[in-house]
């Protein structure tokens, strides 16, 4: 348990079932990792874990709990870290032969893409990444993360070694019952580009950056 006092979990959030559907090989730059194919039970919205080794033995399991961003991890754009990011958790994981990443698709931090275009519009026109998610009537962070857990739970992983550098995130993590007993920062991709995205994640969003 790592909980800091100062940081506040997100609001006790909806638990959001999923089943499992299906699982395959997935064979990548960084190794070959299981893919488990999930749907949410009420919605059938789609998100997926990918995972290498034995995660099941009670260990901590090196994790990344990632957001879906469409822009960084599949249209290289450099406005955001969220790319390197997941090929860095990627790495890590291979280098250590065992791991979990949990892709959520909550695009935009859960307000979907186009709110997300939306969002950086407001964002060309001088706004920081919350102030044009405010500016839109919309939350600065709509993710659920009782999603994570109940993935996490599936697949038997209950203590985590989580990699992020938003220390919200671990709260929240540790609010729906994961056990994160440790933070490993990732702190890759920075560029031009993202410098005043990333000071912002640092200024208003509290990420360890
Ligand atoms: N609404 C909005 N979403 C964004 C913006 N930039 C990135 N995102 C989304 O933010 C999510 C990633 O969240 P981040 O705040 O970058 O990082 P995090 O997941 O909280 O923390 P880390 O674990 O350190 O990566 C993804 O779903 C991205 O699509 C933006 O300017 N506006
Ligand atoms: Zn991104």
């Amino acid at each position: 348990m790592i909980y800091q006092p100062e940081i506040k979990p997100a609001n006790i959030q909806a638990n959001i079932e999923v089943k499992h559907i299906a699982t395959c090989r997935l064979p990548t730059e960084w190794g070959e990792f299981q893919m488990h194919g999930f749907e949410e039970v009420a919605t059938g919205q789609d998100h997926v874990a990918l995972t290498m080794g034995d995660i099941d033995d009670g260990e901590p399991v090196l994790t990344r709990v990632h957001s879906e961003c469409l822009t960084g991890d599949a249209l290289f754009s450099q406005r955001c870290d969220c790319g390197p990011q997941l090929q860095a958790a990627m790495q890590a994981i291979q280098a250590k032969g065992r791991g979990c990443i949990v892709y959520l698709r909550q695009e935009g931090r859960g307000i979907g893409l186009i709110n997300k275009i939306r969002a950086y519009q407001l964002q060309d026109q001088g706004m920081d990444t919350v102030e044009a998610n405010v500016a839109l009537g919309l939350p600065v962070d709509a993710r659920n993360f009782v999603l994570a857990r109940n993935i996490l739970h599936y697949l038997h992983v209950t203590d985590i070694v989580l990699m992020t550098n938003n220390p919200q995130k671990v709260a929240t993590l540790e609010a729906t019952g994961i056990e994160v007993v440790a933070r490993e920062p990732l702190i890759v991709g920075l560029n031009k580009e993202n410098e005043q995205y990333l000071q912002t994640k640092h200024d208003k969003l509290g990420h360890m950056l």
